[in-house]
């Protein structure tokens, strides 16, 4: 192991109270072989973990601040989907020695972003790993659930209201702007005045995710299924389906839109974007008809929104897709992909 590795790990060490409350239950946290942690009684340690590559989840040009917040919201964002509370992570870092932004100050950067989030959430940061390569983060992060309380994507049952928090497409509208493929087919209208801020709040949403911890916790009680949506509702609410066994129905006019994406794109374009775009990580959820007040009340109080969409119905086998889509004039869209796909 060289110095420099030695003093990266040091500048990291050195950020990780800054902000953040010290937490109990990190027996041992960074500097030797592994962390010492110590789960609470009666609870299900939840994990989960997720890379970003440079150029496949970020631009070559991102800021480092934005890399660093985003590696850490996407992984809040799973353990949100199962209705999980937060702890504990791990930071796995490979940084390129040749970059224009040399390890050190990248790793300053990225560390602005990540523990300000990491803060908000009361998020330790126990261990990781630094070395020499692409430009490539992996994050770990753990957390707990009362046992049997878990959010999972096999729980959704046939009459189940399908329900996604916030709004959809504002990620896939600022990767569109940003001329990114497959994106830049959609048309998306970048202009004067109130269109610059529209399409600046489409690029926050892009670059700084917003996981939806409080919802999550907040549905465990009311909703069957959820999952959180990274590559695509369309894909994403198919592998509830395909866990649950059931069919899924979408009203594309249901769709909550925000201000900025209603400015910036409209009909089929914003439809596309919003089915299958992906980046939105918002949560997807199924539950029992009825509880629409008590989902309404619960997530209010978590500062919280959530938009009924669809319903789940019967397995139909002859049907050439789980999730299928119509519009309230009764027309059935058929999307062009369902979701963000690495190998397809
Ligand atoms: N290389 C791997 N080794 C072991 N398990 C894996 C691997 N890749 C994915 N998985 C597991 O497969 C399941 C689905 O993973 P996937 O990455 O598709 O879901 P996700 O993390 O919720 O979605 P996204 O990565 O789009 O945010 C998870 O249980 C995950 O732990
Ligand atoms: C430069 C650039 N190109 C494309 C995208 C879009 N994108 C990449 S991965 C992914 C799905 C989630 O990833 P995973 O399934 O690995 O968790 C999406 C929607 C982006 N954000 N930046
Ligand atoms: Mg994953």
């Amino acid at each position: 192991m060289s110095a420099a590795e030695f003093d990266l790990i040091a500048r990291i060490r050195a950020r990780i109270g800054a902000g953040l409350a010290a937490r109990e239950d990190v027996v041992l946290g960074i500097g030797d072989d592994a962390a010492l942690l110590q789960p609470p009684a009666g609870q299900q340690l939840v994990v989960a973990t997720d890379t970003l590559n440079r150029g496949v989840h970020f631009a070559d040009d991102a800021a480092p601040a934005d890399i660093g917040w985003k590696a850490l919201a996407v992984n809040l964002s799973d353990l949100a989907a199962m209705g999980a509370s937060p702890a504990w992570c791990t930071l796995s870092l490979s940084l390129p020695a040749d970059a224009d932004t040399p390890p050190a100050a990248f790793v300053d950067g990225f560390l602005d972003g990540f523990m300000q989030l990491a803060a908000r959430h009361r998020v330790a940061l126990v261990g990781g790993d630094t070395t020499r390569g692409p430009l490539s983060v992996c994050v770990t992060v753990l957390g707990f659930v009362e046992p049997g309380a878990a959010l999972r994507r096999d729980g959704a049952q046939v009459g189940d209201e399908v329900w996604v928090t916030g709004t959809l497409g504002d990620a896939a509208a600022a990767l569109a702007l940003a001329g990114v493929v497959p994106y830049r087919e959609h048309e998306v209208r970048r202009n004067d005045g109130d269109a610059d801020t529209a399409s600046a709040r489409l690029f926050e949403r892009l670059q700084r995710p917003t996981p939806r911890v409080s919802a999550g916790r907040a549905l465990r009680s009311l909703a069957h299924a959820g999952i959180d949506v990274s590559d695509g509702l369309l894909a994403d609410l198919g592998h509830v389906c395909a866990a649950s066994g059931v069919d899924a129905c979408i009203d594309a006019d249901a769709l909550p839109v925000s201000r900025a994406l209603a400015a910036a794109c409209i009909g089929d374009a914003r439809r596309t974007l919003q089915l299958s775009g992906g980046d939105d990580y918002e949560l997807c959820f199924t539950a029992p008809s009825g509880r629409r007040t008590a989902i309404e009340q619960a997530l209010s109080r978590v500062d919280s929104t959530a938009r009924m969409i669809g319903r789940i119905e019967a397995r139909q086998a002859d049907a050439e897709c789980a999730v299928r889509v119509h519009t309230s004039d009764g027309s059935v869209w058929t999307p062009a992909r369902k979701g963000y796909q690495h190998f397809g």
